[in-house]
This record gives C-alpha cells, structure tokens and sequence, in this order.
C-alpha cells in the first residue's frame, strides 16, 4: 500500500491531479464513480484516498464512501475535494475522520502542501499503531470554563439515577465523552459501555448488529444490547438510525425484552439508554424522519453539550491535554504552548469542535518544527477567516496587541490589499474604500505606505524607516 487513489467524477480533474503526483514521484490510480472506488481499495487500500465529495452517476457520494474507509481502513488518510466555500462538508467530513480537505479551484501549491502533510501523517501513524491501540477510549473530560462546569454540573445530577440522557450538540463538541463520563461516575460503572454509531452501520444490518441473530449453523450471536446488559447502551447519531429499527428499539423500551434476529426466545437486558444527536430532532419528527415516541422515551433527561467556540476560554486546558495524551500514547513531543499560538487559537472558528482542536494538535506535533514552543506560523491562519453569521475572525498577530497598535496594523494591511488589488490606482482606491483622495494619502503616509512601479505596474508597499 504506498499509492494514491484519486477519486473524481470528472476525468480532467482525475488526470491533472494524477499528472501532478506522478511528476512528483507518486504512484497513482484513478477511480470516476463510487463502484470503482470501493473496487480499487477492496483491491489494496492505498496510502492516501483523494475523494470527490459529489460524485454524479454513483451510488454512494463521498461521504459514504468516506465513512466506509473509516470503518473498514482506519488508518488510510483521507483527503477531501470539495466545491467553493462548503463550510457543511468540511465539517461532515472532518466529523467523519477525513484529515484535511481542499476547496475547487485549488492550485498545485496548495494541493502538494496537503498531500505532502497526509502521507507523512499516515507513516508517523502506521509506525505508531500498535501504540495507539492500546490508547482506550477513556472518560476523562477537561475543562474550567462557565459552560464547562454548568455541563458538569448537569451530568453530576444524571450520574446516580437510570434516567434515559440524550445529549444533543454539535458534532465533536464531546457528546460521547459527556456519556461515558455519566457511565463512569454511575454505579453501572463496573459493566460495560457499549457505544452504537447509528450512522456509520448499514441499515440492513442494523438489526442483526443491535439483537443478534440465531441461526443453524452458528448458532447464538448476541448483538450488542446483550453486550451492554448491566451498563450503558449508547446510541450515537441517533437520527441516523433508520426508521425501521427506530420502530423496533421503541418496543425494546418498552417491552423491556426483544428477539434476535431469527430467533424465537425473548431476551432480557437491564440497560441503561443514552443517546446523542447533533441534529434538531423535533425537526427531524416535522420531517417524518424520526419517531415522536421514541423521541420521548429517549428524551427523558435532555443535556445540552456547548460548542468549542461557546467555551473558547477551555481551548489552552484542552491544547495542553491533548500534548499530553499525544505524548505518552504516541510518543510525540511535550511542547509548549506560546502566548501567541493560544491567542490564535482561541479566535479560529471551529466548526468540526474538540475533535478539530485533538486533531490539530496532534497534527502539529506530527510535523512541527522542533521541540520549542508551538507558534502561530505552525497553525492554520488562513483557514476560515469568517464565521456562519458573517463576523471575521481576528488572526492571532492582531489579537496580542494593543487597541491602537492594531488598528493601525490592520489599516495598514488593508489599505496595501486594496491599492493592490486596484492596480495601484489611488482614485480607484479611493473610491471602493469610501475616502477622499486627499485624505487617503495622508493616511498612507502616516501608515509608511508608499506606491513605486515595479515590471510596468504600480504597486504599493510599506516604506522601511531610514535612520
Ligand atoms: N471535554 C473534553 N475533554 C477531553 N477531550 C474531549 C473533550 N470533549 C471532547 N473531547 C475529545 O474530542 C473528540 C470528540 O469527542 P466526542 O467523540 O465525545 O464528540 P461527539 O460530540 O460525540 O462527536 P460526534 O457528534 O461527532 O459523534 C474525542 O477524541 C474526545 O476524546
């Protein structure tokens, strides 16, 4: 396995960028719909998976295909194409474990940066398998902010009874982390956990996976209610679950007992139910998509799980864990934190949350320069300068200084995009940044801005300071 798979409906895509890796030494190959993809991993899984998320004329889309690859080839990194400023899919996508994802129009740049960064990321991480297996999940939850400790709060109050929680939030925020949490603080914390990703199990499967099935050949094959029997059954995703098996798990909560697939006797389990959704399910039941009495049965107790950006002040405590578990589960370097690189991470937008936040830690670590400090040149700066409703985010250079001094550092940076961006035409400029002429000048002065040609265009620059 050390070739790169390209996935991509549209065949000049699939040929450029398969052009370019080979010219840097790569090997390749190439897939144009979903079938052809699942046919040339079952074949050998690649290095790295280079996927279109919209593929026309197949029967899984990519982030089908992506949550297969996750469940049957963890550890084949995934690089995801998708269209101009889809803010959806990259979450879904970071959700799902992609590990990092490129927006069309993409330039070779940028593409080599990213598949450069993937493939070494997935060396480090075969070499540091057999490690990070031993890494278990566990429930340790990090946190000292006011949401931080009003979920706690919460969850403290659920741990000692048997109510049914569903914890809704969005995704990577750490429902799952909420829910073993409850586990761990409860008296059911000696049995097991047992933790149903509603989404990525086929629907046709999903009975079998839930009950378990009986038949003549093999006889019983308890299914993972069984396996939970004194503790904790957790259903992840819960919206995803198909409607079929909704109908069927609503009886179970009822009845208290079920069958296995192909089987006659009923069983009993003693289970206590927890569930997750990053989704407004009183809209998926408008929708017909989710059943209202489960819904009640599982909603007995609702907790809300804040997003990363609710709880910005958690982001140095969490960095600072995640160096650590990164350290003593794979070995990578203890490095510190700077001022600046917390203060830049503190104003990213993080819509894939904690999760976003592990991964880019981790990732640093894989390739970071050193054992000094982290600084803000190793974190994603570029990414994401605004939010969903709209607001620009501080870069961290100008989130560490004074009022004044940041004014002008931005007026400055402003200013030279846009006599650039006009061609060096101060009218023009003038005119787009609603400035007399005049005026824009002296500003330009005070700001050490001065326009000189350069190859037959004008450009502007920041004058050096002569003494
Ligand atoms: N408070 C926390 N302290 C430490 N680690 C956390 C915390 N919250 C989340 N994490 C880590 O972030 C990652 C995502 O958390 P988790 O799987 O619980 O999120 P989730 O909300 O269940 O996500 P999804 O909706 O995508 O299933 C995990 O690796 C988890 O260990």
């Amino acid at each position: 396995m050390s070739d790169i798979l390209i996935v991509d409906d549209e065949r000049d895509i699939r040929e450029l960028i398969s052009d370019i890796l080979e010219d840097e030494g790569f090997v390749t190959r190439r897939a144009g719909n979903s079938d052809e993809c699942m046919a040339a991993i079952n074949a050998e899984a690649p290095a790295l998976l280079i996927l279109d998320i919209w593929l026309k004329d197949s029967r899984m889309d990519g982030i089908d295909i992506l949550k297969t690859v996750k469940r049957d080839n963890p550890d084949v990194p995934v690089v995801i194409i998708s269209g101009h400023g889809n803010i959806e899919i990259a979450v879904a996508a970071i959700k799902q474990g992609a590990y990092d994802f490129i927006e069309k129009p993409f330039n070779i740049d940028q593409l080599m940066v990213v598949i450069r960064r993937a493939m070494e990321a997935s060396r480090l991480r075969s070499e540091n398998s057999t490690l990070k297996r031993r890494e278990v999940s566990n429930a340790e939850m990090i946190g000292q902010s006011a949401a931080f400790r009003a979920l706690q709060g919460q969850l403290e109050k659920v741990t000692k009874s048997n109510g049914r929680v569903m914890l809704s939030g969005p995704a990577g925020s750490g429902k799952e982390v909420a829910a073993r949490y409850i586990h761990a603080n409860s008296n059911r914390a000696g049995a097991p956990f047992v933790s149903v990703n509603c989404a990525s199990i086929a629907p046709e499967r999903m009975e079998e996976v839930l009950f378990g099935r009986e038949t003549a050949e093999r006889g019983v094959e308890p299914g993972l209610l069984e396996e939970a029997h004194g503790g904790v059954i957790f259903f992840d995703e819960v919206a995803d679950m198909p409607q079929g098996t909704q109908s069927k798990i609503l009886r179970v909560l009822v009845d208290q007992q079920f069958q296995r697939v192909g089987g006659a006797d009923k069983v009993r389990v003693d289970l206590r139910v927890i569930s997750s959704t990053n989704r407004n399910l009183e809209h998926e039941i408008n929708e017909g998509r989710f059943r209202q009495e489960l819904y009640h049965r599982l909603n007995v107790v609702p907790i809300e799980v804040p997003s990363l950006e609710e709880r910005r002040e958690d982001i140095p405590v969490l960095a600072e864990y995640f160096i650590e578990t990164c350290h003593a589960t794979q070995g990578l370097p203890r490095r510190e934190l700077s001022d600046e690189a917390v203060a830049l991470m503190q104003t990213l937008v993080w819509p894939g949350n904690v999760r976003q936040l592990k991964n880019l830690i981790e990732r640093v670590l894989i390739l970071g320069e050193g054992t000094g400090p982290i600084e803000p040149r190793e974190l994603p700066n570029d990414e994401e300068k605004t939010t969903d409703d709209g607001r620009v985010v501080l870069s961290g250079a100008l989130a560490t200084l004074p009022l004044r001094e940041a004014r002008e550092a931005f007026e400055r940076e402003y200013l030279l995009t846009q006599i650039n961006r006009f061609g060096g035409n101060i009218s023009r400029t003038a005119s787009f940044v609603g400035m007399e002429r005049s005026a824009l000048h002296r500003k330009l002065k005070s700001l050490g801005v001065v326009t000189s040609s350069k190859a037959g265009a004008r450009v502007a620059r920041v004058d050096e300071p002569t003494d």
